[in-house]
């Protein structure tokens, strides 16, 4: 288990370093490298990204998604000292390398999940922002981090939000969560208009500058469904217990309601560096060269409910939550799909929940008992959501 609170030196790898995630993490450890060192960086496939990274933070390992990637980056960096990997082994070699503290979990999608647990069973803590693990295998993620007894601490904007409203408070305490959401750039759109928005229009996020997969997720608000899950796991408050406000301003990043009443939020700018700052020093806190929040000047907040039929992946999301076992896992993977498929113009906007619904509905549930079932649950729910397209699904 890592240290109580350390003001020394923290170690760090930082999978998918080459994401919006990773570089932001980057930027705070050059404006604090006193306090933290990379030890290990993981890539996809942006070796051009990854190549400047290893030269500003002498890694003493990094890796990529495939051999050729990773024969490439050697020959562009002959006479380095740096290690170069590729593919799971490489990912659970850096997630589990011996002299890091903490993993910074920021791959995208269900990728992310076996190193992510890999480091949770070598006793690294987690700032975790790869949601999608905790979607797919959110059981056994969690009964290994209190097994090795590690934290798991959110980066997720609305988590991290939560997590610092917590701060001191008994659980058995909390009445609600309550999960704000932009409600994206179709946030006004009618459904005939949701019929025909394209990739360019849904990765247009009014708020934040994020990937493109979170992106479309938050344009069809599954990023919402994903994260009721998420908050699910992180804080053992159920389905029930757990809602939603859409909040376009994105300033209040999220609340929790007490059983007395009292309701304590989180509050700030929309910019990541906040919660990734956080999850790093936690329990200490940065001093990072952040634009102050102006509320005398941020105008109106305004708070509406969620609309399930026009974005039906949320009502999706907390349907599989419910129901449970594979179903999370299997949504999650047809999600991914979906967006893929959306982007690459082979099914519409609305195609997406409706290609989910359909993976969900033909699903035979089973108990997710070991890792491997996630990933044979993972591997079903894309097959399926493939051969539906095949098929002629738009
Ligand atoms: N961006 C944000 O503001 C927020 C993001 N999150 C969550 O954080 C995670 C990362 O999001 P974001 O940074 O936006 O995503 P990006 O798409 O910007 O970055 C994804 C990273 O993962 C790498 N990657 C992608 N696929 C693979 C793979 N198969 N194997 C190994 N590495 C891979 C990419 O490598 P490469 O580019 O080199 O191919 C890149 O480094 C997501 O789970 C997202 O939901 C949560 C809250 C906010
Ligand atoms: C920054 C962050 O945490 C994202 O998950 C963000 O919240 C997405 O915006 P939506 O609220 O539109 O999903
Ligand atoms: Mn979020």
């Amino acid at each position: 288990m890592a240290a109580e609170t350390d003001t020394s030196m923290k170690n760090l790898t930082i999978l998918g370093s080459t994401g919006s995630i990773g570089v932001n993490t980057l930027e705070i450890v050059a404006e604090f490298p006193e306090q933290y060192r990379v030890i290990a960086l993981s890539a996809g496939k942006n070796i051009d990204l990854l190549q400047k990274q290893i030269e500003q933070f002498r890694p003493e390992v990094v890796t990529v998604a495939s051999a050729r990637s990773a024969e490439e980056l050697s020959v562009r960096l002959a006479g380095s000292s740096v290690r170069i990997l590729h593919g799971i082994e490489g990912l659970i070699e850096c997630a589990t390398h011996p002299d890091v503290e903490m993993v910074v979990a920021a791959i995208v999608g269900a990728a992310g999940l076996v190193p992510t647990m890999a480091a949770v069973k070598a006793g690294k803590d987690i700032a975790l922002a790869n949601k999608e693990t905790l979607v797919a295998a959110g059981s056994l993620v969690m009964d290994e981090v209190r097994r090795q007894r590690v934290r798991m601490i959110p980066v997720d904007s609305e988590h991290s939000a939560i997590f610092q409203s917590l701060s001191g408070q008994r659980s058995q305490d909390v009445r609600r969560l309550i999960l704000t959401a932009s409600g994206g750039p179709f946030r006004k759109h009618g459904l005939q208009q949701l019929e025909s928005v394209t990739p360019a229009d849904a990765l247009a996020h009014p708020n934040w500058d994020m990937g493109r997969k979170i992106s479309i997720d938050s344009a069809t608000m599954m990023n919402k469904g994903l994260e009721v899950i998420e908050a699910h796991w992180l804080f053992d408050v159920p389905a029930d217990r757990i809602d939603v406000h859409i909040h376009p301003e994105s300033i209040v990043h999220s609340l929790v309601e007490y059983r007395d009443g009292a309701v304590i939020a989180q509050l700030g700018i929309p910019d990541m560096k906040t919660p990734i700052a956080y999850a790093l020093a936690w329990p200490q806190r940065l001093p990072l060269k952040q634009e102050p929040l102006d509320l005398t000047t941020a105008g109106r907040l305004q708070f509406e409910p969620p609309d399930h039929e026009r974005f039906p992946c949320l009502r999706l999301a907390y349907e599989a939550l419910k129901v449970g076992d594979s179903l999370p896992a299997v949504m999650n993977a047809a999600n991914e799909v979906a967006v893929d498929s959306f982007l690459a113009g082979k099914i519409g906007f609305l195609g997406i929940p409706r290609l989910i619904e359909r993976v969900m509905g033909n699903h035979q549930r089973e108990e997710l008992t070991t890792l491997d079932k996630v990933l044979q649950a993972d591997r079903w729910g894309r097959r399926e959501a493939r051969s539906l397209i095949d098929g002629g699904l738009k």
